[in-house]
């Protein structure tokens, strides 16, 4: 999105392959299959041509987008502290893509960037929203959310993103951010399994609507604002998730509801962030009160051996109860 808003963009990849394709054929067939990217967009695997481009860059839209999975969020961090440190630019923000709770520690994002960087690095924040990176890639129109407590941080990632078909909104809310993006990819593994169960659109629209009460409710015990989940992070991102086909969590879904097992569905490497924080989300509930009937459901499912159509039953002989407040 920052190649196609003229921004120049430098990809700093780990495979010289995926380096080379960029370059030379404007290609990602390892990610975005045949999908044409813009010439403007450059790639290294060089952490010292990744530093020498930043420093560059128009200080206006100077932006580092981390864009791995959760579980590499640390190292990652501690790899470009003391690079950035050394080369003066301690002051670029950094925003990062990430969605989950990193496993074992449960950390959200923010909370491994803060304890690895300290007040360090100190412009940071959370960029998020419905954005399938296929989607993105042939510039089709996208809203997202940059959350941050600087001011800095939120204009330069608007500097560089914001145009032609891609809106940036601020907050300042990024616990609220980071939890809608975590679990909404729990409860798209949750109505992908409804959904490889043929249980109908009525039990998908009823798993969005419950999974969001759920994420609410364990964002405000974690700090993030009531208003967030009805947003672009929240709502927004859970919509696109649990309903788009192009989703990886959602296809893990449904390829469970259809009867395959987790290891088989995961044997190609896929990223699947929902998989990989349910268990630490769901910790993180039950250590605050909360309850999470449908995550504790989907880690029913990818842990716990239990067949996807005996975990809808448990979930469906549940007790009534009144559906607001979202106890
Ligand atoms: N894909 C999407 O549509 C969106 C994804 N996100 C979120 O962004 C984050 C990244 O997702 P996505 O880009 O799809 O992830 P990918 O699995 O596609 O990996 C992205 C990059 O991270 C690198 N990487 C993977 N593991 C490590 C590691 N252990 N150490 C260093 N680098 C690593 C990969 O390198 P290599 O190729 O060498 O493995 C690749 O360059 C996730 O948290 C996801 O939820 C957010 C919005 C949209
Ligand atoms: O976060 C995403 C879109 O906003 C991508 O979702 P998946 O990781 O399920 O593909």
């Amino acid at each position: 999105a920052s190649a196609a808003n003229n921004t120049p963009t430098l990809l700093l990849a780990r495979d010289e392959a995926v380096s080379l394709d960029i370059n030379t054929r404007h290609r990602n067939p390892k990610y975005l299959g045949d999908l044409p990217l813009p010439h403007r967009l450059q790639s290294t695997t060089c952490l010292e041509q990744a530093l020498a481009h930043l420093q560059g860059s128009a200080q206006p839209q100077r932006l580092i987008i981390l864009g791995v999975p959760v579980m590499a969020m640390r190292s990652t961090c501690e790899t470009w502290l003391p690079l950035l440190q050394a080369s003066n630019l301690a002051n670029t923000p950094v925003v990062w893509t990430c969605k989950g709770f990193e496993q074992n520690s449960g950390q959200l994002p923010h909370e491994i960037v803060y304890s690895v960087f300290g007040n360090q690095i100190p412009n940071t924040g959370v960029l998020s929203g419905p954005s399938f990176a296929k989607e993105v890639t042939r510039n089709l129109p996208v809203a997202l959310t940059v959350a941050s407590h600087n001011e800095i941080t939120v204009q330069n990632t608007t500097a560089a993103l914001h145009a032609n078909n891609t809106r940036i909104y601020a907050s300042n809310d990024v616990i609220g951010v980071e939890v809608g993006g975590a679990l909404k990819n729990v409860m798209a593994i949750a109505c992908g399994i409804s959904d490889g169960l043929e249980l109908g659109a009525n039990a998908r629209a009823a798993l969005i609507t419950r999974g969001l009460a759920e994420i609410t409710r364990l964002g405000i015990a974690l700090g993030g604002q009531a208003a967030t989940f009805s947003g672009l992070t929240g709502l927004g991102d859970l919509v696109l998730t649990a309903t788009g086909d192009l989703s990886r969590n959602r296809q893990v879904g449904l390829a469970l509801g259809q009867g395959q097992s987790l290891d088989s569905i995961l044997a190609a490497g896929m990223t699947a962030e929902g998989v990989r924080c349910a268990r630490d989300a769901l910790n993180r509930a039950t250590a605050l009160n909360i309850d999470m009937p449908i995550t504790k459901a989907v880690c029913d499912v990818l842990f716990n051996a239990i067949p996807p159509l005996q975990a809808v039953s448990r979930l469906l002989a549940r007790e009534a109860k009144a559906e607001w407040p979202a106890e």
